[in-house]
Parts: structure tokens; C-alpha cells; sequence
């Protein structure tokens, strides 16, 4: 199976067992090595416009023994309604900061989507007022309450907001850098996606691994890299632009209702079930993700890594760059230090 058909199935197969099941068709389920449920995971901005459909889709997947979701707002809503899905495990839900430590309490995993999307004309450092005291208030909080869990952070600006909740925990004296990951795996997706139709390729049998941050340039596919596909340069500099902007794509066609939710809640629940995976013991396992790195000069980047029971095992080289690719990084690396000095001066000063 290719490193892609392996990225994009396990998605699909948590969705189709349901689907028979609602049609009265009996199906049996093809989970493998982590198909046993046995983890409490929680979601943190549940009610939002990515955590209600990426906690749908964690639901549906059997996989999660306690599903608790958390926000400051409707989670007894959206938690009674998941609730009445037919698949395994328990969902409770939590609102407010006075319920937050509940919420956290004994998790393996945290995947946090709160915080404001963009609107058009906006950059992802735009949020940074704003996210960044909420990403502040929740690693706090998890620090003292489930000190061992992995977190995933899909609040923007990404290569901020995971240098603050890192030196959170830095602070607090429980940071463990295999268990704090920036999720790109939307990015990756895209990478998919557009590489896929530009090639006339079957979109399960395309893997690109994407390198770098999560904001704009930062964002860096390796297409020179990619089997079986043949680019004009052209090709590639379209493909790589619009990988990096995808994002954009969505605010403008959102047109100020927000950014990219429902592509995030299938990339986001695909890449906390690859991370279970790797927690419950599944060996292979290899996603690209933004982790504190020494692979260049900047302290955090996106590269493949090999997930496992603590965690990220393995931080992964990126392998031979093509000279346009090595430029890009050479030209990003600088950015990607000074967007995360940016999160560590804040939790310095605040
Ligand atoms: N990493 C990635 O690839 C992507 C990241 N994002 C980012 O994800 C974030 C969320 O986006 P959406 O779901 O569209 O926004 P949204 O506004 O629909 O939902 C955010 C949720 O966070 C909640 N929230 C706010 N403060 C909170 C706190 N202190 N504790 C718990 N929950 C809190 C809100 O009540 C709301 O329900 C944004 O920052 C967005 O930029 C969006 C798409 C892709
Ligand atoms: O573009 C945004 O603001 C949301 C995001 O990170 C993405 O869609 O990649």
C-alpha cells in the first residue's frame, strides 16, 4: 500500500462501516492495529466550525473509548447530539474554564481547534491577538491536568501558537517534544488533492510530504520528491503556490463566513487517529508534522515523522531538495525563527 493510499483510507473506512450500518447492511469493521477502544480524547473548541465535524468524525470512527468535548460555549448541545451515534465509546461534555479541568482529566490525547478563523484579507498572523492568549489559557490548564497527554494544535498562527503552548509547558516543567505536534495535515491533503489532478493521477495512489510551517511561503511540498509524476517547472511553481495558499482559496470563498472546516475535520480526525494509532502500538506509522526540530535552524518544523507509544519516535530528514525546493527553505527558515520567537516572547511577557 503507498504511503498515500495508507494517508487516505483509514478515514474512509471509520466513515463506510457506519454508512452500511445506518442502511441495515451488517458490515464488519476493518480496523486493525488500534482498533481496540480504549482512549479518552479530547476536543478543545468542540462547538466550532472544525470541532464539530472533526468530533463527528472521531465518533464515528469506534475508535475513542471517551470522547469529551470542551468550549466555552454549546458543548452540551453538540455533545447530546453526537451521543445518539450508534458507534463505541462515551461522550461527555464540558463548558466553560470552571469545567475545563474535567474536560482534561486523564486524556491520552488533546486536539485543539479553538480560537478565531481568518477573514478575508487577513493573514494567519493577523489571529495572533487574539489565539494566542487562548492557546496560552488552554495549555496551562493541561498542564495541570493531563501533564502526559500528546497535543495537537490546529489553532493558527500554527508556527506560534505551538512554541507558546511548548514553552507553557516548559514553564510548568512537563514538556515532553514528542508529544506536542502542529497538525499540517491539511496541507498535505491539498498537496494530494492538486497533485493528483494535475497529473491525472488516482488521488489514493499520490503521497507528497510537505515541509516547513503552516502559513503562506512557510508551507513547502516537496514535488521533486513525489513517484510517478512528471512536472514542468511551470507545474510546479503553480502547484507549489497553490499549495501554500490553498487556505486563502477558502477564506475568499467563504467570503467572511471563516476558513477551511470541514477539509480541516477530515485532515484533523485522520491525523489524532494516526497519532492513537502510534499510542496503542501500531509500528510504521509516519506523518508529516510541525514538532520541535533541530533539522534547521528554526526550533519547530513540519517533517515526516514516525508516530508511536509516546508519541513522535522519530524525527525524519526531508531527503535531497531540488534547488527550487532548497530555496524555499533557505528563504523560510528565517520566518519560521522569528514566528516562533514571537510565541515564546509572549508567554515570556504575559
Ligand atoms: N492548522 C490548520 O491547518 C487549520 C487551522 N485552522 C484554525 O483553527 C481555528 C478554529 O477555526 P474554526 O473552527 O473555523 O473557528 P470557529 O470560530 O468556528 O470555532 C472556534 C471555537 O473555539 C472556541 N473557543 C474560543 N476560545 C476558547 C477557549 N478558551 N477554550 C475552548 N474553546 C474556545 C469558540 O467558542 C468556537 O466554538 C482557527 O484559529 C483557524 O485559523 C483552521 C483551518 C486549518
Ligand atoms: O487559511 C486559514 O486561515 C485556515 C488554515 O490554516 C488553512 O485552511 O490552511
Amino acid at each position: 500500500m503507498s504511503a498515500l493510499t495508507a494517508r487516505i483510507q483509514p478515514v474512509a473506512r471509520m466513515v463506510a462501516p457506519v454508512a452500511l450500518k445506518a442502511l441495515g447492511v451488517s458490515a464488519t469493521r476493518s480496523f486493525t492495529a488500534s482498533a481496540r477502544a480504549k482512549n479518552k480524547v479530547a476536543v478543545v473548541g468542540a462547538a466550532g466550525g472544525i470541532g464539530q465535524p472533526m468530533s463527528l468524525l472521531m465518533k464515528l470512527s469506534g475508535k475513542i473509548e471517551h470522547l469529551s468535548l470542551f468550549d466555552i460555549v454549546n458543548t452540551p448541545g453538540v455533545a447530546a447530539d453526537l451521543s445518539h451515534c450508534n458507534t463505541k465509546g462515551k461522550v461527555s461534555a464540558h463548558k466553560g474554564p470552571e469545567e475545563m479541568g474535567a474536560a482534561l482529566d486523564g486524556c491520552d490525547l488533546v486536539v485543539i481547534p479553538a480560537g478565531v478563523p481568518r477573514k478575508p484579507g487577513m493573514t494567519r498572523d493577523d489571529l495572533f491577538n487574539t489565539n494566542a492568549s487562548i492557546v496560552k489559557g488552554i495549555a496551562e490548564q493541561c498542564a495541570k491536568s493531563c501533564p502526559n497527554a500528546c497535543f495537537l494544535i490546529i489553532s493558527n498562527p500554527v508556527n506560534s501558537t505551538v512554541p507558546i503552548f511548548g514553552d507553557v509547558l516548559k514553564t510548568a516543567g512537563v514538556f515532553d517534544p514528542r508529544k506536542l505536534m502542529g497538525v499540517t495535515m491539511l496541507d498535505i491533503c491539498r498537496a494530494n488533492t492538486f497533485v493528483a489532478e494535475n497529473q491525472g493521477m488516482d488521488v489514493d495512489k499520490v503521497s507528497v510530504d510537505v515541509i516547513g510551517g503552516h502559513a503562506g511561503t512557510t508551507i513547502m511540498p516537496l514535488l521533486s520528491q513525489v513517484k510517478g509524476a512528471k512536472f514542468s517547472e511551470e507545474d510546479i511553481k503553480a502547484l507549489t503556490h497553490r499549495i501554500q495558499f490553498g487556505g486563502d482559496e477558502v477564506v475568499k470563498a467563504k467570503d467572511g463566513a471563516g476558513s477551511a472546516t470541514l477539509s480541516m475535520a477530515h485532515a484533523g480526525a485522520y491525523f489524532a487517529e494516526r497519532v492513537l494509532d502510534g499510542l496503542n502500538g501500531a509500528t510504521g506509522v509516519k506523518e508529516c508534522t510541525f514538532v520541535e526540530s533541530s533539522l534547521t535552524d528554526a526550533p519547530y518544523f513540519a517533517s515526516p515523522c514516525t508516530l508511536g507509544k509516546e508519541g513522535v519516535s522519530e524525527v525524519h530528514g526531508f531527503g535531497t531538495l531540488s534547488p527550487f525546493e532548497q530555496s524555499l527553505v533557505d528563504e523560510n527558515v528565517p520566518a519560521l525563527i522569528k514566528m516562533a520567537k514571537k510565541g515564546t516572547d509572549f508567554v515570556k511577557n504575559n
